[in-house]
């Protein structure tokens, strides 16, 4: 196992695979500040090399993506190159890059997109095996969960002047993913477990009033109708839930275990 990137999510990733997770074992990582990375991975009780991103996929079978957005295409080509897995938290940037998912069919490997700071990608992916009639997700945001995103610079918006809940961007995931790269994961993921980027239609709240990323998704599908909302308490990383890392974590444990529940 090797993971690209240490901030919020990396970083609890590793120490979770540092206590112990069936099957697998930490090899190496990689980062931006080198001498930062080597301190963290010194005080694991198994010391792993700091390396550099095209390195990993020589050292690991597996490798966790959870790094900036623009990296993901240096991170997954040498990973699905050599027909190894790849977990990508980065999901956005999936749709910049579809020529991922052929190099994964031409030598054997394979994308793995952990649910992430949303809920409810199971019954997603299952209304899929059937006929989805619409996804909606709608996005609340405190307002330094949004700061950054090329959204905002484009249209003129200000959040940090905002002092009531707006609605700052309607549109599709695929729209989304374009101009909030690293705030709206969420809704890309959302998208690829049902109906696409093009068909799942995502609103964007900056809301003063909440402390939490707060998803709210709405399935209208021939199996069943649902909603559910999550709200995610912010980790170091005020754009990134706490529970994402934890998802990853979770599906990287799926991977060996002699029991697998849910879809
Ligand atoms: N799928 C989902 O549900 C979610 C996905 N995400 C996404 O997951 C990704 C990771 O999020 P998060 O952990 O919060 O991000 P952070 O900003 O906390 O961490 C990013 C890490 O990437 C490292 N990095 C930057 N440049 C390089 C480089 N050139 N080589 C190697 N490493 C580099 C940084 O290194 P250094 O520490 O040295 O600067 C840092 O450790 C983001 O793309 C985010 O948008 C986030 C939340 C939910
Ligand atoms: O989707 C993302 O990138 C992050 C997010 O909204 C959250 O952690 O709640």
């Amino acid at each position: 196992m090797a993971i690209a990137g240490l901030g919020a999510v990396g970083k609890v990733i590793a120490r979770e695979l540092d206590k112990g997770i069936p099957g697998l074992a930490l090899a190496a990582v990689s980062a931006r500040n080198v001498a930062r990375a080597t301190d963290f991975v010194q005080q694991l009780s198994h010391a792993v090399p700091v390396v550099a991103l095209e390195e990993l996929a020589g050292l690991a079978d597996i490798v966790v993506e959870c790094a900036p957005p623009e990296l993901l295409p240096r991170i997954a080509l040498p990973v699905l190159q050599a027909g190894k897995k790849l977990v990508v938290l980065s999901v956005g940037a999936l749709l910049a890059h579809p020529g991922l998912r052929e190099t994964a069919i031409e030598y054997g490997g394979s994308i793995l997109v952990p649910t992430g700071a949303l809920i409810g990608l199971d019954a997603v992916a299952a209304a899929a095996e059937g006929t989805i009639h619409s996804v909606r997700m709608t996005t609340r945001k405190p307002l330094r969960g949004l700061a950054g995103a090329p959204y905002l610079e484009e249209n003129g918006i200000d959040v940090a002047s905002i002092t009531t809940p707006t609605r700052i961007f309607s549109g599709t995931a695929r729209e989304a993913a374009r101009g909030f790269p690293a705030n709206l994961n969420v809704s890309v993921a959302l998208s690829l477990a049902g109906i696409g980027p093009d068909r799942t239609m995502l609103e964007v709240w900056a809301d003063p009033t909440v402390t939490r990323n707060t998803h709210r998704i709405e399935v209208d599908a021939d199996t069943a109708s649902f909603n559910m909302t999550i709200e995610n308490i912010p980790s170091e990383n005020p754009k990134t839930g706490l529970i994402t890392a934890r998802s990853a974590v979770a599906l990287l444990r799926k991977l060996s275990a002699p029991l697998k529940v849910g879809t």
